[in-house]
């Protein structure tokens, strides 16, 4: 296990900018997800911790020592990508050693030890014979990650390794990874889009925003306070909703552009143009409720649940309800939602 520590990375391809000044620190242990949308600069920083592309500026430390210009093999990690590739010709347990072999590691037996270790690690044992055509999806997933982990890194670098799964083995290997990361302690660095894959497995989120951090917490922090209106956009799609804050005699109210009108917080402190952020599944709807009026334009069956989507002051709005509650196309309804929780974003 090691700490890693980020200083003011920036990358450049040619005349293009795609890193801009990061830096982070990463304690020894802590599983760590950077999180953000296709382009956002993710798979470059954490090639990058791996020594598998260089920085244009900026420093990288491991274990407190400065690997910035240090080859992959020098570093101690171990990465473990979307393609995993196994070997096609070699069993199971070969591919496990491949890289004890590779590195010269240890005498024969002692790989044959390591290897054995790192399958029982991912429950593989009883198939170190096998083939990885004789394997489904998620063993040769498991496979790829016995190989990340035989040789005792101190980091494990993982890029998007669930996303060539199927929804269900996706979730089986999720609930895995944060076994295997109890069990062995490893300072991980996991590089998702998916923010259900972030806030499940991570001890903290980096939330990156076309090559700059945006925010970073713990998956609750993330997900409750959102700091800014593309954090709370990204991280639970929530609804953005233009507004002007102003006082009344009840405290202190949100005006939408159409003039409706939202009780907030009495403790809220913000005034004048804002943006609120409502969740999906904060939204209360009924036929003849108290609340907003919105019109519904569209259902989404979602098995356990509908997704509605509303037009409210001209702005899409979506909330996520019970499956029972059964509104038309072009339905006025009334929308409510708890003062509580209504984040607001000062403009
Ligand atoms: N070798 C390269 N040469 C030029 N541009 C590159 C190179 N590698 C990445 N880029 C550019 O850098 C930016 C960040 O790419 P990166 O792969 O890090 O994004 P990402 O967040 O991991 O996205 P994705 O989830 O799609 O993999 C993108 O605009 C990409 O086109």
């Amino acid at each position: 296990m090691a700490n890693v520590r980020l200083t003011d990375i920036r990358k450049s391809f040619a005349k293009t900018q795609v890193l801009h000044g990061i830096s982070l620190d990463i304690a020894s242990g802590e599983f760590i997800s950077l999180l953000g949308s296709s382009g956002c600069g993710k798979t470059t920083l954490l090639r990058m911790v791996a020594g598998l592309e260089s920085v244009t500026a900026g420093g990288i430390e491991i274990d407190d020592r400065d690997v910035t210009s240090l080859p992959p093999e020098k570093r101690d990690i171990a990465m473990m990508f979307q393609s995993y590739a196994l070997l096609p010709h070699l069993s199971v347990s070969e591919n496990v050693r491949f890289p004890l072999r590779m590195r010269g590691i240890g005498s024969r037996e002692e790989q044959q030890e390591k290897v054995a270790a790192a399958l029982e690690t991912v429950q593989l044992g009883h198939l170190s014979e096998r083939k990885p055509r004789q394997l489904s999806g998620g063993q040769q997933q498991r496979v790829a990650l016995a190989r990340a982990i035989v040789s005792q890194p101190k980091v494990l670098l993982l890029d998007e390794p669930l996303s060539n799964l199927d929804a269900r083995l996706r979730e089986d290997m999720q609930v895995e990874l944060i076994e295997i990361h109890q069990r062995l302690g490893l300072t991980t660095i996991f590089v998702t889009h998916d923010q259900e894959e972030a806030l499940s497995l991570s001890d903290r989120i980096v939330l990156l925003n076309a090559g700059r951090v945006e925010q970073q917490g713990t998956p609750d922090e993330i997900y409750n306070q959102p700091a800014t209106s593309f954090a709370s956009n990204f991280i639970g799609s929530a609804n953005l909703v233009p507004v002007e804050i102003t006082d009344s005699a009840q405290g202190p109210v949100a005006k939408l552009e159409d003039g409706q009108v939202l009780h907030l917080d009495p403790n809220e402190a913000i005034r004048g143009k804002a943006t609120l952020a409502l969740r999906q599944e904060d939204l209360t709807l009924s036929a003849n409720g108290m609340g907003l009026k919105a019109k519904v334009r569209t259902r989404v069956f979602l098995g356990a649940r509908n997704r509605y989507v509303m037009s409210l002051a001209g702005h899409p709005l979506r909330a996520l309800t019970a499956n029972d509650l059964d509104f038309a196309n072009g339905q006025e309804i009334a929308l409510a939602i708890d003062p509580a929780r209504i984040r607001v974003i000062a403009d």
